[in-house]
């Protein structure tokens, strides 16, 4: 019998992929503004910039994408923190 697998179209697969970024880029993006608005928000009514708990629940959020979802979750809170301290 012969195989009927076509070879897959990577110019095509790219473009996805270009898609992809661009739609990650933003939500990313938005999400470090949120983020620093809510730490914002908190700070100025005597809050703390950080929230351990709620930043747990983030981190398994990312748990299906194995150890990387981790570095992952990790890279975005700290984008969303800016520098610490302030
Ligand atoms: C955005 C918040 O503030 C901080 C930033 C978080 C985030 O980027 O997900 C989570 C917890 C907080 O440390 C929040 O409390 O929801």
């Amino acid at each position: 019998m012969e195989s009927t697998t076509t070879a897959p179209d990577i110019t095509e697969l790219r473009e996805e992929i270009d898609h992809l970024d661009a739609e990650i880029l933003r939500l990313i993006q938005r999400r470090v503004e949120v983020s620093k608005i809510i730490g914002a928000a908190r700070m100025a009514a005597g809050g703390t910039k950080i929230v351990h708990n709620r930043e747990i629940d983030v981190l398994n959020r990312y748990k299906p994408l194995g150890p990387e979802g981790k570095d992952l979750a990790m890279v975005l809170l700290k984008m969303g923190r800016g520098p610490l301290g302030r």
